[in-house]
């Protein structure tokens, strides 16, 4: 047998690592409960190699033996950069200083498309749709400090995540209002991709690209003022840009589900969505998904949830983790042993 398909052994330490917060937990083994830490800042440590030997492992009452981290960024040889926070993954440092066996490293996406088969309906709320097809295939998508979007495809008995890049797929106007806020909305390379707008900065970007289409001067300069005005209807510009963000999601999420035909259900994880959780559920958000002609009708059928769990990566880690072979996770260049 391949290393690729030997077991990871337990216990082993998950770690989900953000721009601002590393989440981290221990599976003991295949049916025990997850051990659970405190979670840190991650500018508070210069390594993630400091944050599990300060915070972690002095407070664990088992040794992990192998570690499973999810991030955002690239896994692309053996210094692994992550997108917004100053850690470096060095895997084969991990393993000489910490004792670990093992360490794989995985796309943050992907674990949170592997939280979608283990997170019950009390961790999700629901946004319209029927019921899902019970093997057919799931999508992810998340807008936090980026836009994350993954798909889940179920085939040979495993469930396979497939990380991609969807976040940076083009969006363009639609409505002749679109056609008044496009113009303003802050290109990257001439192009507005879906993360221009479906992200906390993104956010911000249509706020002013809305105040810019109507000559009004902007008074908010970050995402929770304008979620704040706009949930509580304090002020038209945010409303508006609330709206508006729904609409641009639902879009999106909709060409996705078109992509992946995921009658298995539509999945918003992240930190925003559940911020504005009003918004999504106003009828906008659910209407961009739904208007794909030819497709509405079963398009309206999906399902769609917001994933209200905080900790929603470290539940589809702990569960493939638990139980590796039901889940076809491609460990080749992203594993490595002592
Ligand atoms: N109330 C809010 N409304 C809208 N956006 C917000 C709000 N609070 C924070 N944000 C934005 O959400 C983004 C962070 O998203 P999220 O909480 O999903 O974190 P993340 O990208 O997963 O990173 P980490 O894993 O480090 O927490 C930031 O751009 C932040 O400005």
């Amino acid at each position: 047998m391949s290393i690729a398909h030997q077991e990871i052994a337990t216990p082993i330490l998950i770690g989900d690592i953000g721009g601002t917060n590393a989440r981290f937990a221990i599976v003991p083994d295949a049916s025990g409960a997850m051990i659970d830490f405190p979670i840190v800042q991650t500018k508070d440590f210069a390594t993630i190699d400091q944050a599990i030997a300060q915070a972690v492992l002095p407070v664990s009452p088992v040794k992990p033996k192998s570690a499973i981290i999810a991030m955002a960024g690239p896994v692309d040889g053996d210094e692994i950069k992550l997108t917004n926070c100053a850690w470096v993954i060095r895997p084969r440092t991990l393993i000489a200083d910490l004792g670990f066996g093992d360490v794989v490293v995985l796309n943050d996406f992907e674990a949170q498309a592997l939280a979608v088969v283990a997170l019950g309906a009390n961790h999700l709320e629901k946004i319209g749709g029927g019921e899902a097809e019970k093997d057919a295939a799931r999508l992810v998508l998340g807008p936090g400090t980026g836009l994350g979007v993954a798909g889940l495809i179920h085939s040979a008995g495993r469930w396979i995540p497939v990380p991609g890049e969807g976040g940076h797929m083009d969006i363009g106007p639609r409505t002749p209002r679109d056609f008044q806020v496009f113009p303003h909305i802050e290109k990257l390379d001439g192009r507005i991709s879906g993360e221009q707008i479906l992200s906390g900065r993104g956010l911000v970007n249509l706020y002013r690209a809305v105040a810019t289409a109507d000559g009004v001067e902007p008074r908010y300069t970050q995402p929770s003022e304008i979620t704040i005005a706009g949930l509580s209807r304090s002020d038209p510009v945010a409303v508006e840009t609330l709206s508006l963000f729904a609409t641009c999601l639902g879009r999106t999420a909709g060409d996705l589900a078109l992509v992946f035909k995921s009658q298995g259900g539509v999945f918003l994880s992240g930190g925003i969505a559940q911020k504005i959780l009003p918004a999504l559920k106003d009828g906008a958000f659910r209407e961009g998904f739904d208007d794909k002609a030819p497709h509405r009708a079963w398009m309206s059928e999906i399902p769609i949830h917001v994933i209200t769990h905080p900790l929603a990566a470290l539940e589809g880690l702990a569960a493939y983790a638990r139980n590796q072979s039901s889940f076809g996770v491609e460990t080749h260049g992203r594993r490595w042993r002592a």
